[in-house]
């Protein structure tokens, strides 16, 4: 009873999307039966037809998320940098009082944003031969993909203990809110390769520390870190020594 008055709401308020679908693929109880929601369901992105970034994304909602006003460009002449720090929506107290969670998820739903930011790191790291970018799970996997198939280099995951089936080598390492251990299959890269470490966020450093350990374990060179954004008052970059970082803004 539910799902067929859910249906006839659904389609009564989507009727763009539900009538432009042949009859097999409009929305049908048998299906909302299984993906019906439990009746306390309240979507944390509104449900939304239009493409472009729900304004309730961009702008937040009675004080529980805001844009950092001194968020920062990094190389200031690029216009498009701006873009992409405005896209990032700030969250605080997540995932613990204290923690102001910069949230790359509106980045994603911006696809101006989201190719521009691809588009900067494949800019700066075409042509340096390349073999290898390795992505931090979780979300260096959604930067990272995109960037070695442009730049013709491998894809390699470093992820959370446990994950990987095959034989791993891994590392320890201490977060801005715990710690954590990383992963690396055995075989993923050869030594000499050259490889560029990717991530959302740099903070207090020690999540790409570890990647470069990983990598450099197993005679690789690592020739730069890049992340979206940093956090300079957790001190990532001295935590990185020599090693170069590039990031596209800084909360500074
Ligand atoms: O510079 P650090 O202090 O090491 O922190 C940065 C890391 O923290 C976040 O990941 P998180 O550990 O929260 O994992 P998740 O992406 O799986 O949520 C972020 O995506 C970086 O990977
Ligand atoms: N403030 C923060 N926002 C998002 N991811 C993080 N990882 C560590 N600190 C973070």
């Amino acid at each position: 009873m539910q799902s067929a008055s859910l249906v006839d709401s659904l389609n009564s308020l989507f009727p763009p999307f539900t009538s432009s679908l042949p009859s097999s693929l409009r929305l049908q109880p048998r299906f909302l039966r299984i993906l019906n929601p439990p009746s306390s369901f309240s979507p944390a992105y509104p449900l939304h037809t239009d493409r472009s970034t729900p304004a309730s994304l961009r702008s937040p909602a009675a004080g529980d998320s805001v844009q950092i006003p001194e968020m920062a460009v990094k190389d200031g002449q690029d216009p498009r940098i701006a873009k992409i720090s405005s896209a990032i929506r700030v969250i605080p107290n997540f995932p613990k009082p204290g923690i102001m969670f910069q949230d790359i998820t509106t980045l994603l739903l911006d696809t101006k944003a989201f190719k521009d930011t691809i588009d900067l790191f494949v800019e700066r790291y075409r042509d340096k031969n390349i073999s290898v970018v390795a992505g931090v799970e979780a979300r260096g996997f959604i930067f990272g993909p995109p960037i070695a198939l442009a730049i013709g280099a491998k894809f390699v995951p470093m992820r959370k203990p446990n994950k990987l089936p095959g034989e791993v080598i891994s590392e320890e390492y201490s977060l801005e809110y715990g710690t954590d251990k990383m992963e690396m299959h055995v075989g993923a890269v050869e030594p000499g390769e050259r490889a560029l470490v990717i991530d959302d966020l740099i903070a207090t450093g020690g999540t790409l520390c570890a990647a470069i350990k990983l990598l450099e374990r197993v005679g690789v060179e690592v020739f730069e870190c890049a992340c979206v954004i940093e956090l300079p008052e957790l001190k990532g970059r001295e935590r990185l020594g020599e090693k170069p970082l590039f990031v596209l803004v800084s909360s500074a």
